[in-house]
């Protein structure tokens, strides 16, 4: 375990060391993305709603297997030393943390941010959150300078080219029938190139707009827009969206509509999904008082695919010990991302990729003081990473990850992960 924490300010450890207020705000333009200034923004927004953060107020960095239990402790300490004025008292209003954890224990590092500035949007209301050290001053808000779109887009390959993605998926389909484990999801990245370093913006502002539905995210150079909600947690009720079993669409209304019916009679995809939803299902169960969980799944649309979907929803009794972020420790990784049984999958997703995912498919998402907050999967997503150093141009390592059962045919999922690049490969065409 390691992790370090900064309070710009602080100078005592015990002394109090934030102070926030939440008001109201009328009358702003624009969506919440468009406020967003270059520097450091964060972004939680689906079909206009969500928050949207800038500047850091505080923040800690953890890694390895207790990074979730030492954020968390991290977030108990500081939301108990601090000062809040709420005028509004929604999820999200108050002291916020955004926060995105690396998918494996090891490598790669987990974070959770406190930014300066707030601004939400829930059913057409909208509030202004400032967080500071003793006074804090509202500050003014306008719509940002737009930003430049990325010149010179160029794909290269990542760790595995895609002949040799495909031996990997033929020797998972081997091991599952050899009786090593039932479901591994393999992974893959692929990396953009730019002139300059991309401004995040450009592709959260496209993602936004084109998949309204999903949850378009980004926290410390993570950005994407993720169908997948790991877990919410609202005042006691807790949801998580399953998905696993994918089919592409084609654009075509009526031979989609066939698709959807293929997808949702497919028992290699239903079994695939319901590794997924049982993983699930499980590990919220001894948190839960009660608990619902559907037969069968239901089919959501995409603009590039769609998923065998299921909700399943439950009531938390302690939310004093049960907060949203505890509640992702104990999910992750569900099968959907990782496999069924878990270990046997984590152990071959780090023989069999040939890469590393950082914080794809890990958690990402936000939380408040009275630990409610969602958290999804950060999927159809992409990490900012440093320029090349021979050449100055800047990088983005694109991700997509597909289920392999018995009977999985590599190069269809070699296609279904292509489909899963799609939404963040098109953010950032200009
Ligand atoms: C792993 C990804 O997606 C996951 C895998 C799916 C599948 O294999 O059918 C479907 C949705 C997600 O749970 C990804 O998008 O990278």
């Amino acid at each position: 375990m390691t992790s370090s924490a900064s309070e710009p300010g602080t100078t005592t450890a015990g002394t109090v060391s934030l102070v926030a207020r939440t008001v109201p705000l009328d009358g702003t333009p624009g969506d919440l993305v468009d406020l967003l200034p270059a520097d450091a923004p964060l972004a939680w927004v689906r079909a206009g709603d969500g928050i949207v953060g800038w500047g850091v107020a505080a923040e800690v960095t953890t890694s390895g297997a207790d990074r979730f239990a030492d954020a968390e402790a991290w977030w108990a300490s500081l939301t108990s030393r601090a000062v809040v004025r709420d005028d509004v008292g929604l999820p999200g209003t108050g002291l916020v943390a955004f926060g995105s954890f690396a998918f494996a224990d090891a490598p790669g590092t987990s974070t959770l941010v406190v930014p300066r500035v707030v601004v939400g949007q829930r059913g057409g209301r909208r509030w202004l959150t400032t967080i500071g050290h003793d006074t804090i001053g509202s500050p003014a808000l306008r719509l940002a300078e737009p930003p430049a779109a990325p010149t010179g887009l160029r794909f290269t390959g990542g760790g595995l080219a895609d002949d040799a993605w495909q031996a990997a998926v033929a020797d998972a389909v081997a091991r599952i029938d050899a009786g090593e484990l039932e479901k591994v999801v393999l992974a893959r990245d692929v990396v953009a190139e730019t002139d300059e370093p991309v401004d995040v913006r450009w592709p959260l502002r496209r993602l936004a707009a084109a998949y309204s539905s999903c949850w378009t995210f980004h926290v410390d150079g993570l950005f994407g827009a993720t169908p997948e909600m790991l877990v919410r947690r609202e005042r006691g009720l807790v949801t998580s969206r399953v998905l696993a079993g994918t089919i592409r669409r084609t654009g075509d209304d009526v031979r989609d509509a066939g698709l959807a019916g293929e997808l949702a009679r497919s028992s290699k995809d239903l079994e695939e999904h319901e590794y997924a939803v049982r993983s699930v299902a499980d590990a919220l169960e001894p948190h839960c008082s009660s608990m619902n969980v559907p037969e069968s799944p239901f089919v959501l649309h995409l603009p590039n695919v769609m998923h065998l979907a299921t909700d399943v929803n439950g009531v938390v009794p302690d939310e004093a010990t049960t907060t949203s972020l505890g509640l992702a420790a104990s999910l992750h990784p569900s099968a959907a991302v990782g496999g069924t049984p878990t270990p046997a999958a984590t152990a071959l997703i780090a023989e069999l990729e040939g890469m590393t995912r950082g914080r794809y498919a890990g958690p990402v998402g936000w939380m408040d003081a009275s630990g409610d907050g969602e958290w999804g999967i950060a999927l159809r997503s992409a990490q900012v990473v440093a320029p090349d150093p021979a050449t100055g141009r800047g990088r983005v390592r694109l991700f997509a990850g597909c289920g392999i059962v018995a009977g999985s045919d590599p190069a269809d999922e070699l296609a279904e992960s292509q489909a899963k690049l799609e939404p963040v490969r098109h953010a950032l065409d200009a």
